[in-house]
């Protein structure tokens, strides 16, 4: 049985119809990527599988007791209040020293407990916050775009953390992201939607659809350049800086493309 999977999902919010006949399964140790345009209606499924939105059809089946880690789109924090990152991480429920500490390790920020949240620089705040999203050892870690405000280097630096976090755990990966370059290497699966799910597959599947180029037009060209270029074959510089490769290793998955035109 699949973590998660979603038959016939429709929400609506006020008068608007937000998403419409969403099917998508996520299975253990899988990352899926949601991609697609602003207001495409991607936090909106997030919310649904957390349960703080009700669908108004369809359904939305977990596993039997599968604990589920949260990173939201958004958090703000008043900068003024003074609270180390231990406090922060046992709010609202107390956790051991040990799980603290060993949560920090994995989102690849150890020692933090006594830092106050406040001095930590964007990057080094959404560390906290995959910190406490792994803090029950999840089965399905759920991001939402949990690399904005992030560099080059951090952005690279954070996926290559969740890839390691989803082999330590065994967990399914359900992300949102705007960062097309990075997704189509760091996925084994690309969910494109825009209210309703356009295409779905392996990333580079994904990017060949007409559905997906029709959304993301001309730079899909340039991505899937990028995407293309093997990164197992060796690269000669000149100099003796370490290669500029960022790259997170891609997957194999055989998951054919499912495409729906509108
Ligand atoms: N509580 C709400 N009531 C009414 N409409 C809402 C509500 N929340 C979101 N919407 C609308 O639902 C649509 C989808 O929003 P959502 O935040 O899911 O999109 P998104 O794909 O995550 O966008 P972005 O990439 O900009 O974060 C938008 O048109 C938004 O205005």
């Amino acid at each position: 049985m699949p973590l998660l999977s979603i038959e016939n999902l429709c929400v609506t919010l006020g008068k608007h119809r937000i998403l419409e006949e969403i099917e998508l399964q996520v299975e253990r140790g899988e990352i899926v990527t949601l991609v697609g345009p602003n207001g495409s209606g991607k936090s909106t499924l997030l919310r649904s599988i957390i349960g703080s939105i009700a669908p108004s059809h369809g359904r939305i089946q977990r596993e039997p007791g599968l604990k589920i880690g949260y990173v939201p789109q958004r958090l703000s924090l008043d900068p003024t209040l003074p609270m180390t990152v231990e406090r922060f991480l046992n709010l609202p429920h107390r956790h051991s020293l040990d799980a603290v500490a060993h949560a920090l390790l994995q989102a690849g920020i150890p020692g933090a407990e006594v830092q106050q949240i406040a001095s930590l620089s964007g990057g080094q705040f959404q560390r906290i916050l995959l910190a406490r999203a792994l803090l029950d050892s999840p089965d399905l870690l759920l991001l939402d775009e949990a690399t904005q405000g992030l560099d080059h280097r951090g952005i690279a630096d954070f996926y290559r953390q969740i890839d390691s976090v989803r082999h330590t755990l065994g967990c399914g990966v359900l992300m949102v992201s705007h960062e097309l370059h990075v997704v189509m290497r760091a996925s084994d699966r690309v969910v494109c939607l825009h209210g309703h799910v356009c295409c779905q597959g392996t990333p580079e599947r994904v990017m060949a659809s007409s559905a997906y180029q029709d959304l993301f037009g001309l730079d899909t060209a340039d991505v899937l350049a990028f995407y293309r270029h093997d990164h197992r074959h060796s690269h000669h510089h000149s100099h003796s800086a370490p290669p500029m490769d960022d790259s997170i290793p891609s997957h194999t998955s055989t998951t054919p493309v499912s495409e729906r035109l509108h």
